[in-house]
């Protein structure tokens, strides 16, 4: 499809961040060295809304949603929360988001039940509502019969289950979810969707990055497509995805088939 038909984000939203996005997004910018990862990427994600974020690997989502929750300090550009400046008020900003930060390290030598209860400590819960908080988290995650064990005993799935409990303990208005469903069995998964279109239900805004395409187009109301550190396309799923799947559009807009033919070395006969 020619480029003029692709969806994106007005472009003339110049420097100014939109306070009724919950999460606005406007010239981002970061380098590592003489890689350009992130590219003045402006971006609303309107509150309210379940936002999926996509693109091949390297393409700079991490580096993007790093930057949006003030894990990552931009090089250029400014984002807000609910009209808040994330990296100039941070203490107002941060309590209204939760993240799962892509391949975070936990401490991990706590309990799961600890590991959530100081999260929501941290994040300035008295000691009982923590408590109270990180059993039905416990619960709703299926991890209830895990919650005295070490987090380091945990498997891949079940650190993810207890690192999405510690983002959500403090009821923020804002999600942020890098790959949530990176090793999460098929039946955790249906959960953590369920909890997450919840959350969207009752006011909530939830933006995932996520590789799985299909997931993004039945779970999603919004999409954002990244490659090359920029945002190709951005909008409604329906809007981005046009006449065929969203997969088709992504492969659409960022190419980069490879080839097997070189490899004809690998055939077994
Ligand atoms: N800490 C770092 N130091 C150096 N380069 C980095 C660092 N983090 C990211 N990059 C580079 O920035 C680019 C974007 O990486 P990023 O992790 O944001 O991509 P991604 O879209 O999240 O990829 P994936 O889907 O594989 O997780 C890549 O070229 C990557 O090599």
């Amino acid at each position: 499809m020619p480029a003029r038909d692709v969806v994106t984000e007005p472009d003339d939203h110049a420097a100014v961040p939109d306070p009724s996005a919950a999460l606005s997004l406007r010239g981002l910018t970061r380098s590592f060295g003489s890689t350009l990862a992130v590219a003045q990427v402006s971006l609303d994600v309107p509150a309210g809304s379940f936002y999926g974020v996509v693109g091949p690997n390297g393409a700079g989502k991490t580096t993007m949603l790093s930057m949006a929750t003030g894990l990552l300090r931009p090089d250029r550009g400014t984002v807000t929360v609910h009209g808040v400046d994330v990296w100039s008020d941070p203490r107002r900003a941060k309590p209204q988001i939760g993240v799962l930060p892509d391949g975070m390290r936990l401490f991990d030598r706590l309990t799961g039940a600890q590991l959530i209860a100081y999260a929501g400590e941290l994040r300035g819960l008295d000691r009982a509502t923590a408590r109270s908080r990180t059993d039905d988290l416990l619960g709703a995650l299926g991890l209830a019969e895990a919650a005295d064990q070490l987090v380091v005993d945990y498997s891949a799935g079940m650190t993810k289950k207890v690192a999405l409990a510690s983002a959500l303990v403090h009821a923020p208005r804002v999600l942020v979810l890098d790959e949530p469903f990176e090793s999460v069995d098929p039946v955790s998964a249906a959960g953590i969707r369920g909890l997450l279109t919840r959350f969207v239900e009752t006011g909530g805004t939830v933006v995932v990055s996520s590789h799985v395409m299909d997931l993004v187009e039945r779970m999603c109301d919004h999409v954002a497509v990244v490659a090359r550190g920029v945002v190709v396309a951005a909008g409604t799923i329906d809007a981005v995805r046009g006449e065929g799947s969203l997969e088709e559009r992504f492969v659409d807009l960022v190419g980069g088939a490879t080839t097997t033919e070189d490899l004809a070395w690998l055939q077994s006969s």
